[in-house]
């Protein structure tokens, strides 16, 4: 599933269909005859605005920031899950601290949750007037009809997630698979070349698992499998990318200054397997310039293979 703390406004797949939200944010405002309407997103980070009715009315444009400690009206929204209608904030004392009320001038607040699929809050979606109001019922149905639109969205973006987390992982282990490597690796080299980062790719192949298999079975084998993947997420760091390319053999492309710290990487994850009585063979190497992700992959592959022939 999409990540809840994941902000849909940095979304650079062109996945969460922004403009079709847009539209529905005009509209809501437009029939509102609201000066400023919105899709807010909540995540630890604070509030951020999704979308931001298109009018000059509107003193807050899409992507700005607001602090999650902050008492502005959507908090509210969010913390206690259901529609907050404010027909006229400076009457009400808890509202004296909100920026939108005392700076900016707002008295009126209609706003509804917005929950990812799996129930947990997404943001709010919400009208604001620098008048007070009194809207009709129908009236705050109607935002929970849009409210349901986004939702469906979320639905759908969260399927497609899903979907394509199946397609890139592998089932035995949770790592990715060579699809998933080779997706993900390929942009990580990418991003490594622009900031900077010098990376090394380890090649990893378990010792003797069709002995494993032959005496002791299949799901001992298994077992094995999975006990390579939890050494190597035990030692690698946050954005290292591990991967079961095939059968027994594993890869990670991980963050290393030197050719030291890959060989430390390298010893560690050895040493976890020896604590359970398994061996792996490796072979790393310090990724530069020149060649392409599959090139490095056989040089490491290689110098996996020459360690394994040499112990
Ligand atoms: N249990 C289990 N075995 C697997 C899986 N995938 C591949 N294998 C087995 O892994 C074995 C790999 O054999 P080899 O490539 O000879 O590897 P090895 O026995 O580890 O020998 P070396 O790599 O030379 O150390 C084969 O017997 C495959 O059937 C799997 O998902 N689960």
């Amino acid at each position: 599933m999409l990540h809840p703390d994941q902000r849909v406004f940095e979304d650079k797949d062109g996945l969460v269909p922004l403009d079709k939200w847009q539209k529905t944010v005009d509209v809501m405002a437009r029939i509102f005859q609201a000066p400023a309407g919105f899709v807010v997103q909540y995540t630890p980070l604070g509030y951020q605005v999704v979308i931001a009715s298109n009018q000059e009315s509107n003193p807050y444009p899409a992507g700005v920031e607001i602090s999650p400690d902050t008492n502005i009206f959507c908090k509210k929204v969010v913390q206690q899950g259901e529609a907050l209608y404010v027909h006229n904030a400076p009457e009400e004392p808890e509202w004296d601290t909100n920026p939108e009320v005392a700076e900016d001038g707002f008295r009126s607040y209609l706003g509804l949750p917005v929950n990812w699929p799996s129930g947990e809050p997404f943001g709010t979606i919400c009208v604001m007037d620098y008048e007070a109001t009194d809207y009709r019922s129908d009236y705050v149905d109607l935002v929970g009809e849009l409210r349901d639109l986004i939702e469906a969205d979320l639905e759908i973006l969260s399927q497609f997630q899903e979907i394509s987390n199946l397609a890139m992982t592998d089932d035995l282990t949770g790592l990715y698979n060579r699809r998933g490597f080779m997706t993900v690796a390929s942009h990580y080299t990418v991003l490594a070349k622009r900031s900077g980062l010098s990376l090394g790719l380890l090649y990893l192949d378990m010792d003797g698992l069709k002995e494993i298999n032959d005496q002791q079975g299949h799901s001992a084998g298994d077992q094995a499998l999975r006990t390579l993947a939890t050494a190597i997420r035990s030692v690698i760091r946050e954005n290292d990318v591990p991967a079961r390319l095939s059968g027994d053999e594993f890869v990670i492309l991980a963050v290393a200054r030197d050719k030291i710290e890959l060989d430390t990487l390298s010893e560690r994850i050895r040493s976890v397997m020896k604590e359970n009585s398994l061996s792996v063979s490796v072979g790393g190497v310090l990724i530069d310039a020149g060649r392409t992700l599959e090139e490095w992959l056989q040089l490491a592959d290689k110098k996996m293979y020459e360690h394994k022939h040499s112990s």
